[in-house]
């Protein structure tokens, strides 16, 4: 079983009711999409984004604590996420671990609770420009990847995304050469490692526009985007959904 296409969106912390016109334009735009396509609103838009996106397209959560319950004011259970129509949800995206001091250890107890909520947990690895410019870049993706992605992992409930904390929001890209590199290392490590990991999807994320998608699409071991940005409008995911449908 080849790895399942994910065009992902991050809306992160943008979008009111007003933004679920989007979705709607978005079914309208990719009636039959060649990929599976999932959007990740505030928590505050998951429950109205599901019910206008009627199963066509997949939401999910941005974050969600490891317990399943109780005294953790602000925070959000991994079976509420589900409740409010999430079949996925993100965990340890390099804004989490750098705004909330995330862990390795934290995201991969994000991650068990996730799994046993029935989510698809979306874990994300990135280094530093610093790291990338010390050299650190491989060395850095792998402990994330052995200290994030729990022994539950399977390719049904687990999609890796990589994304270079200095390619966020930037417009700067890794050339096609960096994140074949990357994206080969964590392939390796997850067939090592999990039974079916030669079939867990891999994201790449960071100033995926519509421009640069097929390129980055094209690289080995990429199957699919986690975008930010360029995922708040239908008019620009929608071109980018149809270069992974095509890829
Ligand atoms: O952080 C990202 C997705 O999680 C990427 O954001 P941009 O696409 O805006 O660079």
């Amino acid at each position: 079983m080849a790895p399942r296409k994910l065009a992902a969106g991050n809306w992160k912390m943008n979008g009111t009711l007003a933004a679920l016109d989007q979705i709607d334009q978005l079914v309208a735009d990719q009636p039959a999409p060649g990929c599976d396509i999932l959007i990740c609103p505030p928590a505050t838009l998951i429950q109205p984004m599901a019910a206008r996106a009627q199963g066509r397209i997949a939401i999910g959560g941005q974050d969600c604590h490891a317990s399943a319950s109780g005294a953790h004011t602000g925070d959000i259970a991994a079976a509420q996420l589900r409740d409010a129509g999430a079949s996925h949800v993100i965990l340890g995206h390099s804004e989490r671990r750098t705004d909330h001091g995330e862990t390795d250890a934290e995201v991969q107890a994000k991650a068990v609770a996730a799994h046993a909520a029935g989510l698809i947990a979306v874990i994300c690895l990135g280094e530093t420009e610093a790291q990338r410019d010390a050299g650190q870049t491989l060395d850095v993706i792998a402990s994330q990847l052995a200290g994030s992605v729990p022994e539950g992992a399977s390719a049904a409930n687990t999609v890796i995304a990589y994304e270079p904390v200095w390619a966020i929001g930037t417009g700067r890209t890794p050339t096609n050469d960096q994140i074949a590199e990357v994206h080969a290392l964590i392939r390796d490590r997850l067939a090592a490692r999990f039974a079916d990991g030669a079939d867990m999807a891999l994201l790449y994320g960071g100033s995926v526009k519509p421009g640069n998608a097929a390129e980055i699409f094209a690289i080995a071991h990429v199957n699919g985007a986690l975008v930010g940005g360029a995922s708040l409008k239908a008019a620009d995911f929608g071109p980018i959904v149809a270069a992974l449908s095509a890829a």
